[in-house]
């Protein structure tokens, strides 16, 4: 099963090697800006999600906010070890 730290190095290598087609490399390209309004939208969508829609609808939008936060973070240059640090 993927995990956050697996997730990471994914993206982290489609970042580097920017295959054609990723929506990840699209993201980055798109920016800072871009990539925090859909953290905002997601985590919205978290919250709609966990008061009003089952168990199975909140896991799906917690991951996508998790994915979403991880390009932010490749956006911004940060790594795992930078985030984990302050946990
Ligand atoms: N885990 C994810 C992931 N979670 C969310 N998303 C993106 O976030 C969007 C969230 O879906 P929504 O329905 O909320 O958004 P939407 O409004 O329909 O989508 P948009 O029109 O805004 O793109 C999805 O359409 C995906 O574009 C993800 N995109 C990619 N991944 C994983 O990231 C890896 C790299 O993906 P690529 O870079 O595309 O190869 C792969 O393992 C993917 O499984």
């Amino acid at each position: 099963m993927k995990t956050f730290d697996t997730l990471f190095a994914e993206l982290s290598e489609k970042a580097r090697t920017r295959p054609e087609g990723s929506g990840t490399v699209a993201q980055l390209d798109a920016g800072v800006h871009a990539i925090g309004k859909k953290v905002v939208e997601e985590a919205a969508e978290v919250w709609m999600a966990a008061e009003h829609e089952g168990d199975e609808r909140t896991a799906e939008e917690i991951s996508q906010l998790l994915y979403h936060l991880q390009v932010l973070m490749l956006a911004r240059g940060l790594t795992l070890e930078d985030v984990y640090a302050h946990l």
